[in-house]
């Protein structure tokens, strides 16, 4: 190993930090004049023990890692980092602070992010500043590594220079890894740069999972964090294909979708407003009752991701709804107004379609005319999403091949009810499983599985 000169640099604290990814160690050095800097540990790094770990030597990047800038790869890498070191149950990164901006500072960078607005790419914009491309030195982080017991290691990163500068000052990198990043409309120019003007490897480019789902695949794999998730929660939906009838309602944990003059703002949160809109962009169309288009007036639109809207269907037997309701009068998605055979009802716009559909027994449709009437109409995927009465009825009628219910951490005490149905006298009758459940936030929700309970065509 080289000697290297004492640069001063200490380990200065000690402790721990639990990740989504496990608990790491967390040491403290002094350095980057005086920033500091940071190395997440797992696992014993002794080259002896159990071969050269796993190290990423990662360097700062506000926008991407803290911020979730999609101008760069940086956030992707750090969590995927995380996730292989993990994996193996064993291996560092170290967090390099002065490398922002690739060694030229934040400010800097954000000039030169200017720069490349206009048309500049990322290596351009560093010269056109008087900057070299590329400014960051590696001799702190090799007294890190040496501090922690690492000569011999396995680097994650795309940059051949930067194992070139760990190896000349005599860091042994027996090989080196790439991490998976998406390859995404924002993130494309950059990496494109990195790869023709500083050499990068064409990493084994991921593609977005979100837009994957959007087109109907279920990519195999994804980037750890965020994108694997989505595949994670979302695949199974897209899988199932159609015929799919899903309800999604956000309730209280004491059972209430509002309170009992109707204020329904908000009960579940932010998170769980996403879910909803994920949904609505993975169905043909969605499906609400009269009652609470004049309760709510929602849109039904998909605004809090991207993706396309679907058809909105209102069940409206006695054709009651507010003629001036939202979806009777905005046009940004179609809507069919089911209502009864003798109701009166014209449309009141060009994107609306009256549909009659036949009342059964009290003055209510049966779910499984809804469902036949949209399948007529070429659409197989619902969400039922409210309200609980409307969603309590095809749950009852057990047409529902999945169920949402989202809980809040909130006791309402009295108001309007979510899910009610005819209980049974036995809880060994009552609706359990197969479940699955994850957090939003505050709130969870427990994804019930019911193609098993579908009741039995006659
Ligand atoms: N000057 C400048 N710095 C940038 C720009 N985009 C990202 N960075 C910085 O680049 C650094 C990361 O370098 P990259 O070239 O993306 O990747 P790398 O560290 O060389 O290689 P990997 O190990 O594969 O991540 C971070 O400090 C970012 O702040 C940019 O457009 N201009
Ligand atoms: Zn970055």
């Amino acid at each position: 190993m080289t000697d290297l000169p004492d640069l001063g640099l200490r380990r200065k604290v000690a402790t721990t930090l639990p990740t989504e990814h496990g608990t790491f160690q967390l040491y403290g050095y002094d350095g980057a004049g005086g920033l500091g800097h940071v190395a997440l540990v797992m696992g014993d790094l002794d080259s002896s023990l159990g071969g050269p770990p796993l190290v990423r030597v990662h360097s700062e990047c506000l926008t991407g890692d803290a911020l979730g800038s999609r101008r760069c790869d940086c956030g992707e890498q750090l969590q995927a980092a995380l996730a292989e070191i993990a994996r193996e149950g064993r291996g560092a990164l170290v967090y390099v602070r002065g490398h922002e901006g690739r060694g030229i500072g934040l400010l800097a960078k954000l000039h030169a992010y200017a720069l490349q607005d206009t048309g500049v790419d990322t290596v351009d914009a560093n010269l056109r500043l008087g900057y070299p491309a590329d400014a960051r030195t590696y001799e702190e982080v090799a007294q890190i590594l040496r501090d922690l017991g690492i000569d011999r290691m396995r680097l994650m990163s795309a940059n051949p220079t930067k194992a070139e500068h760990l190896a000349a000052l005599g860091i042994d990198v027996v090989a080196r890894t790439t991490l998976p990043v998406a390859d995404r409309p924002e993130n494309a120019f950059y990496l494109d740069t990195k790869r023709r003007r500083m050499r990068h490897d064409a990493v084994e480019a991921l593609p977005d999972a979100w837009a994957q789902l959007l087109t109907g695949n279920v990519p195999d794999r994804a980037v750890p964090g965020t994108d694997a998730a989505l595949v994670e929660r979302y695949g199974p939906l897209v899988r199932a294909g159609s015929p799919l009838t899903l309800a999604q309602l956000g309730q209280s944990i004491d059972g209430f979708i509002a309170s009992r003059t109707g204020d329904a703002e908000f009960v579940t949160g932010e998170q769980d407003r996403t879910h909803l809109h994920r949904l609505r962009a993975l169905v043909d169309a969605v499906v609400v009752g009269a009652a609470t288009v004049a309760a709510d007036d929602p849109r039904l639109t998909v605004r809090a991701v991207p993706g396309p809207n679907p058809v909105r269907v209102v069940l409206d037997p006695r054709a009651s709804a507010p003629r001036e309701a939202h979806v009777l009068r905005q046009g940004e998605a179609r809507t069919l107004w089911l209502v009864g055979p003798d109701a009166t009802a014209e449309p009141t716009a060009e994107h609306v379609e009256v549909v009659r559909v036949p009342v059964s027994g009290g003055a209510g449709f049966a779910p499984a005319d809804v469902l036949q009437a949209l399948r007529d109409r070429g659409l197989g995927r619902v969400l039922v999403e409210g309200g609980g009465r409307v969603v309590s009825s095809f749950l009852a009628a057990r047409v529902l091949d999945r169920l949402f219910l989202t809980t809040a951490p909130l006791l309402i005490g009295d108001g309007v009810p979510g899910i009610r149905f005819d209980g049974s006298d036995r809880l060994t009758d009552a609706l359990a499983g197969p479940v699955r459940r994850f957090a939003l936030g505050d709130d969870v929700c427990t994804e019930f599985d019911l193609t098993g309970r579908h009741r039995a065509e006659s």
